[in-house]
């Protein structure tokens, strides 16, 4: 390691943890890392007293860190929202280890090998984990095969588009024709597109720029706006074209990804069918989804507005269950911050506050802390959190604590509660907008990994942002 990328500058050295995560199972004993990478795994019998650089954990859990497949850093651009440096020691506080950033909400947009250039320099030696990028399928590229060739050339580790307005002028909405063109390029590619899955439809839309037929302090308000059917409209129009994806389809090798969803109806029973039918698809959800239920949000408590909107208290135990049983493949945190002001955390319209909900150092804690209900393992959490979204993002040396992988690591003890609140060192950049603030959770991250280097321990960052900027290639 170069010196300040670590606080325990050692380039060979042991792990070891009674309850460490692997694809065999959880076992006791210890991983030996060397050049930033794992070179062995072995049981407690076999190296007690043996090894000299030994980082003993004891009963806390060692795992592979989170990939975070859907974060919004807004950098460079909009860097006062949250920006490389915050957005990824907020993540490696979290336990996250490698993180692909959205290319919107940055000004400009990803959209061109120009604009990836500018996110790149961004974010190089400014980052505290790995960062990948995903790369924006918009109408003025949608068409134009050169045009996306170069951007997936230049690294982008696949495509995302929105089925409705994005909220930002440069990030235009795509239909399905411009969808189908994009998926014909990403075959070649192997990479995926993921979309904002929401068809605005034209009766409610009316409501949304009246005033949505009511207080626009009230979250009803708000949740009237954007219906459950804008969600299956969108699913329903996205599975004219993944057949497409079908082994000997026009568009073998390219794979749809619904992020977010909300709706754990009628879209995720599509979504369900077209697996069914051999259609490339995952579907990822998020823990503000999952933790929280429309009808305890309060009046004016726009920390809550996130679009889809987060839905009823049935609809929610729908989600876990989906979870549970396989139907949603994976979990992302839609980390998508703003300036309080936009908030508007004093007026309270939820009809006018910035959509996005601010996560990404907590998604560990509160995924743990909401499953304990539904009886959540460790190895699902892995499965979750870093196995799928690892190859979702092809990312084949991550994910998994196993040889040959990188060393990304994150130790933490399940059992420590904590309350969210000024005790707890936070590292996001703007706090109080988080709608998980006062909160009580469980599971304390102590000690965070990225390729060999504890770039995180106890409140602690390493001096220097050594994570690697990650191309697709
Ligand atoms: N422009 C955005 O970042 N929007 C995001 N906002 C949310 N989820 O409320 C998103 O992912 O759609
Ligand atoms: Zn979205
Ligand atoms: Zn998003």
């Amino acid at each position: 390691s170069q010196s300040g990328c670590s606080l325990f500058p050692h380039s060979h050295y042991w792990i070891a943890s009674k309850r460490i995560v692997t694809p065999q199972g959880i076992i006791s004993g210890a991983v030996e890392i060397k050049g930033g990478s794992i070179v062995s795994i072995v049981k407690n019998k076999d190296w007690s007293g043996k090894f000299k650089q030994v980082v003993d954990y004891g009963n806390a859990v060692v795992m592979p860190g989170l990939i975070d497949v859907h974060a919004h850093l807004d950098d460079p651009g909009r860097a006062e929202w949250e920006g490389f440096p915050s957005g990824t020691k907020a993540a490696a506080a979290g336990g996250i280890t490698t993180l692909i950033d959205m290319p919107l909400n940055n000004f400009p947009s990803t959209v061109s090998t120009e604009t990836l250039k500018l996110k790149i320099e961004a974010a190089e030696k400014s980052i505290y984990v790995d960062v990948g990028f995903w790369g924006g399928l918009v109408p003025e590229n949608a068409f134009n095969a050169t045009a996306l060739e170069a951007l997936l050339d230049a690294g982008v580790h696949g495509l995302k588009s929105f089925m409705c307005p994005s909220g930002i002028n440069d990030f235009p909405m795509t239909d399905a024709r411009h969808i189908k063109a994009g998926l014909s390029v990403l075959a070649k590619y192997k990479r995926p597109l993921l979309v904002h899955s929401e068809i605005q439809s034209v009766v409610e839309s009316h409501l949304e720029t009246e005033d949505g037929g009511g207080d626009p302090r009230s979250y009803s308000t708000y949740l009237k706006t954007r219906p459950p059917s804008w969600e299956e409209a969108a699913v329903r129009e996205l599975l004219t074209v993944t057949k497409d994806t079908r082994s000997g389809g026009p568009a073998e090798g390219a794979h749809l990804h619904v992020v977010h969803l909300s709706d754990a109806s009628s879209s995720l029973d599509l979504i369900k069918e077209a697996k069914r039918r051999g259609d490339s698809i995952t579907v990822e959800t998020c823990p503000h989804y999952l933790a929280f239920s429309a009808e305890e949000i309060p009046d004016g408590d726009t920390r809550f507005k996130c679009a889809p909107p987060i839905r009823d208290a049935a609809n929610k135990e729908k989600l876990w269950n989906a979870l549970m049983e396989g139907d949603i493949d994976m979990l992302s945190s839609d980390h998508s911050p703003t300036v309080p002001e936009l908030k508007l955390l004093n007026d309270g319209n939820f009809l006018k506050a910035w959509g996005g909900i601010s996560s990404i150092q907590f998604v560990l804690p509160v995924t743990w802390s909401y499953g304990q209900k539904y009886g959540i393992t460790l190895e699902q959490l892995v499965s979750w959190w870093s196995e799928r979204p690892a190859k979702l993002a092809g990312q084949h040396s991550k994910g998994a604590i196993a040889i040959g992988n990188h060393a990304d690591v994150v130790v933490w003890e399940p059992e420590v509660e904590f309350d969210l609140n000024e005790d707890h060192p936070m590292f996001v950049k703007n706090p109080s907008i988080s709608a998980y603030i006062g909160k009580r959770l469980s599971g304390k991250v102590l000690a965070t990994f990225v390729r060999g280097n504890l770039v995180y321990k106890e409140g602690n960052h390493a001096f220097a942002a050594c994570g690697s900027t990650i191309l697709a290639t």
